[in-house]
């Protein structure tokens, strides 16, 4: 799941959740064990492209095994050859053997000049040349010898030693013959130095070109080439973001016909900027666009590129470009632009800035380098334009921002359209009210939940999906997947009286998202939770909704010390909840007249370096711990006022262990139709 699910969600934890603190984007489900995303970026993307059409040439992926093979073929023929080198001086150099009595023969005729020696192996050297002897032995050669080899047999009796002596021939202990010639010595060498350095270089190169190049050799083949490809998607896949597809119908028809453009000397857009939160369909939206104009598609994720060693991040930008120049017109689309395209000397910055700004510069130049005609767009993806280097934004350059939201109720059964049109599906399926469910939840968000609504009809071994597996998936994926663990009682009794401490105060305050589930059964790290989910789709908040949503956050923790009178580490995410939502209502929002309005609070930078003083820091630190100690107040006084109900909840948990929308609110009496009036809607998302 890319994204959080729109789920107030209060829990027992264990220490080490982590929750969603932007109350605008209530609290994220966490489904501790659920499925991995279905879309993991990749560095270079791959879709959906049939076999045959894949651009695998001899920089393709089958380039590894090739050029491995090649490089043991050249050094085997080396070896081969060196080998029939050294063997070749070896048989000039071997001296003949000979046998035991020729040597005496030509020792006593004083011939011998000197003798080398090892147990009964001689060699030597004659003064002057002397005939071979015929004798049959196939280890002699015919002709003349100076140098020669020959074995003493063990059972000589004679004296050597003295008869050379007293001829006068030198005994040594080295060989008088050098078995090898200078060429083969000088060979061998060379080329012992010459693996050494080569493996060296090889092994080197290997390291240095990283994820980039692994197994080849040669630099310049290694820049990863880019996957070109023909896209399968179209605008039918993406549903829900209709005023969003609108903006790159234009690109879609430039890049259709742009001749019709270059005609009258206009220039598409060089550089788009989708931007919007995680899973909302920016990938989806670029690959539909190449799809729908029926153009190669370049992907590349932002990130991969700050991984290489200096340099390679520039240069496959380049080659990014070339390529796609090559094939133009096409799209270039750069994935988590934000991960080189932070503003210089921002805080979060990863990887070396060296390579970050070369890569940044890279895609820069190559944007000015176009004059518009070439027929390449650039499309970008953030979730975070606000950290945007400027550079990247300047006219010219990533100019059109699109931002793209999470989809609306509508948008979202169109979504869940989308996503079910390859499941079949039993008739009392309704996407509507799944999507009247679902407020906040992105198309991942969707496409995931249908997907794993059809995981378990599957699992059934059943024909068709029915509403119930949707319902059943929307619930693991919002509570987390149940565990099961046995809970002693004691725990399990302050549990319930936890979640119905959250579950009370959720369902008292007027404004409050209304409750739709409460249970104690172990989910992930969480001993139980609390689910409310607002009735419409919410894109602002007033005060009261936030000190509610701060009171329900403290309701467990409050319940528990009305009840029992201890604190447990159960409230741990409740806590950092509570407090965060504080602390925005203080330093982001304006919500405090000690402080006043304006913003102390920013998301990547030291308040310090941002010449907030530290007074005014320890005044918000102060308001934030008034507006939380008065909300706990207020939980604490509300449960003592309401204690039948909150037993009632809690009585009924530890007998049902799971309660929906509307039994909780039967349970505690409370009638849910007065409940909510839908705040007005404000516009600004941000
Ligand atoms: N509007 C939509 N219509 C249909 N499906 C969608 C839509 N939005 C998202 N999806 C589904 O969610 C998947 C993930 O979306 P996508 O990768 O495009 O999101 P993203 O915004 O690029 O996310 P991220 O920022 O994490 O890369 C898509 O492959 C698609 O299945
Ligand atoms: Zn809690």
């Amino acid at each position: 799941m890319s994204d959080p699910q729109p789920a107030n969600q209060a829990d027992t934890p264990s220490p080490g959740r982590t929750q969603s603190d932007d109350p605008r984007r209530p609290v994220r489900s966490e489904a501790p064990s659920g499925p991995p995303p279905l879309d993991a970026p990749k560095p270079w993307r791959t879709e959906g492209l049939p076999r045959d059409q894949k651009d695998d040439g001899p920089e393709g992926s089958g380039k590894r095994p090739r050029n491995l093979w090649r490089f043991w073929l050249v050094a085997g023929l080396l070896l081969l050859g060196l080998w029939a080198l050294l063997s070749w001086q070896d048989s000039r150099n071997t001296p003949p053997t000979i046998p035991y009595t020729e040597l005496i023969a030509q020792v006593d005729a004083g011939n011998v000049k000197e003798i080398y020696a090892k147990g009964d192996t001689i060699q030597g050297e004659l003064i002057n040349e002397a005939q071979l002897p015929d004798d049959g032995d196939d280890q002699t050669t015919e002709g003349t010898y100076t140098t020669f080899t020959t074995e003493r047999p063990t059972f000589a009796q004679d004296d050597l030693l003295a008869d050379l002596q007293a001829h006068g021939a030198v005994v040594r202990a080295t060989p008088v013959v050098d078995q090898r010639g200078p060429i083969a010595n000088l060979v061998s060498s060379l080329v012992l130095w010459g693996v050494l350095i080569g493996v060296s270089v090889w092994a080197f190169r290997r390291v240095a070109k990283g994820a980039g190049g692994l197994g080849s050799f040669g630099l310049q083949r290694n820049v990863k080439p880019i996957e070109k490809t023909k896209v399968r998607v179209n605008f039918s896949d993406v549903a829900g973001i209709d005023e969003v597809k609108e903006q790159v119908d234009e690109i879609v028809d430039f890049l259709k016909n742009p001749d019709k453009y270059r005609r009258v000397g206009a220039r598409a857009p060089k550089g788009i900027l989708l931007e919007g939160q995680p899973g909302t369909g920016k990938t989806l939206l670029a690959r539909a666009t190449a799809g729908e104009a029926d153009v190669p598609f370049f992907s590349a994720s932002a990130s991969e590129f700050i991984e290489m060693i200096v340099g390679v991040g520039a240069q496959r930008v380049r080659q990014l470009f070339d390529e796609a120049k090559k094939v133009a017109p096409a799209i270039v689309f750069i994935d988590e632009i934000d991960a080189i395209g932070r503003a210089r000397g921002s805080s979060r910055a990863s990887g070396s800035n060296d390579e970050r700004e070369q890569t940044l510069n890279q895609i820069l130049t190559e944007m000015d380098g176009f004059d518009g005609t070439e027929g390449v767009v650039v499309m970008a993806a953030t979730n975070r334009s606000d950290v945007l280097d400027p550079a990247l934004t300047r006219p010219g350059r990533f100019d059109r921002v699109i931002t793209v939201s999470a989809p609306d109720q509508v948008g979202r059964e169109k979504i869940l359209g989308v996503h079910t049109r390859e499941i079949p599906m039993a008739p009392d399926v309704n996407l509507a009210a799944l999507a009247k469910a679902t407020p906040g939840s992105t198309g991942a968000d969707l496409a995931n939940l249908a997907n794993e609504a059809a995981l378990r009809a599957a699992r059934r071994n059943d024909q068709v999906v029915y509403q119930a597996d949707f319902t059943n998936a929307l619930e693991q994926i919002q509570l987390g997947v149940a565990r099961s663990v046995v809970i002693p009682d004691d725990e399990k009794r302050r549990t319930a009286y936890h979640e119905g401490g959250h579950a009370l105060l959720g369902m008292l305050q007027k404004g409050a998202d209304p409750v739709r589930k409460v249970s104690i059964i172990p989910r992930g790290q969480a001993l139980g939770v609390t689910l409310s989910t607002p009735d419409t789709d919410r894109y602002g908040y007033d005060e009261e909704y936030l000190l509610g949503r701060i009171v329900g956050a403290l309701g467990g923790m409050a319940a528990e010390g009305a009840v029992f009178g201890v604190v447990t580490t159960g409230a741990e995410s409740d806590l950092r909840q509570a407090t965060s939502i504080a602390r925005q209502m203080v330093g982001k929002w304006g919500m405090s007249d000690k402080v006043g309005p304006m913003t102390v609070l920013f998301d990547d930078a030291d308040p310090h370096q941002l010449g907030i003083s530290d007074d005014t820091l320890s005044s918000v630190d102060a308001e934030v711990r008034r507006i939380i100690t008065e909300c706990q107040a207020r939980a604490v006084s509300l449960l003592r006022e309401h204690r039948a109900q909150l037993d009632a909840i809690a009585d009924a948990l530890l007998e049902r262990e799971t309660l929906d929308e509307d039994e909780v609110y039967a349970v505690a009496g409370i009638t849910r139709s007065d409940q909510s009036q839908p705040l007005p809607e404000q516009a600004s998302a941000s």
